[in-house]
């Protein structure tokens, strides 16, 4: 049986008073993909970032009920959230590399979790950027601007980015849609490799994107999970009427 790797119970969150989560249960199984789809403001992105807990950067937010890693309570007060990002690395929609060079791109993290060793540290850029499927392409311009790279080699960056510190769990908002078709088949297929790895959660706005690569897919309307299930069941019998509504493009 797969594991857990991440479980949500009765999860819900409050943006002052607007009730962005509503009792949100959900297991997350180990080195798979599952997908978050569901129409514009249905709270996909919010319910990702709760699991590394990035909404705790914002002033007003509210949380009520229980996350687990591994099955500890990442919202306990005693929980390192740097340690937490560590394990749980985030990709966000637009690349964002940072402005300096590839290589320190990569050697950032690794550095700030007090790695030193030049020989280390060239090695675990190496690893990581192959392990984002861009080694090859940049290998000889390690030195150069992050800056200087196209829009997909640079979201690649970024996942080789958060690669670097050895995370358990990627999550990504909506990787690639800032992205043209072919970038897009890219880190489509590199997602394929990376969960024999480790285990990913994506927000996708498109339904092919989450029906070709995903092993699970939720479907989100307006703060509520409608609908958990293997991405084949839920594309083609789904349980509830408005997952059927909105995978046959009735709304959203
Ligand atoms: N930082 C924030 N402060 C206040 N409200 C927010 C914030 N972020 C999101 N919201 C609200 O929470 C709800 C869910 O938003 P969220 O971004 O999670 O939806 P989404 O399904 O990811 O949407 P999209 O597909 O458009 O990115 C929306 O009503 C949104 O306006």
């Amino acid at each position: 049986m797969v594991k857990n790797k991440i479980i949500a119970k009765d999860l819900n969150l409050y943006y002052g008073s607007n009730h962005a989560l509503k009792n949100i249960s959900m297991n997350i199984k180990e080195k798979s993909i599952t997908a978050f789809i569901g129409p514009s403001g249905c709270g996909k992105s919010t319910f990702l970032k709760t699991l590394n807990r990035m909404n705790d950067l914002i002033a007003g937010v509210k949380i009520e009920g229980l996350v687990t890693l591994d099955g500890e309570n990442i919202y306990d007060d005693k929980v390192d959230t740097t340690l937490l990002r560590k394990k749980v690395g985030m990709v966000f929609q637009q690349p964002n590399p940072f402005p300096m060079s590839i290589y320190d791109n990569i050697a950032y993290g690794p550095r700030i979790h007090g790695i030193k060793t030049k020989s280390r540290l060239d090695e675990i850029v190496e690893q990581s950027l192959r392990g984002a499927a861009l080694y090859e392409e940049v290998k000889d311009r390690l030195k150069k601007s992050a800056l200087g790279l196209s829009g997909g080699q640079q979201q690649r960056l970024c996942i080789a980015r958060a690669l670097a510190v050895e995370p358990e769990v990627l999550l990504m908002d909506e990787p690639t849609s800032a992205l043209d078709p072919i970038s897009t088949l890219k880190i489509e297929d590199l997602m394929s490799e990376l969960k024999e790895k480790y285990t990913v959660a994506i927000v996708t706005h498109n339904m092919q994107q989450a029906a070709r690569i995903s092993d699970y897919t939720a479907f989100f309307l307006v703060g509520e999970m409608v609908e958990y299930a293997p991405t084949d069941i839920l594309f083609t019998r789904p349980a509830d009427k408005r997952t059927e509504d909105y995978i046959t493009g009735r709304f959203g």
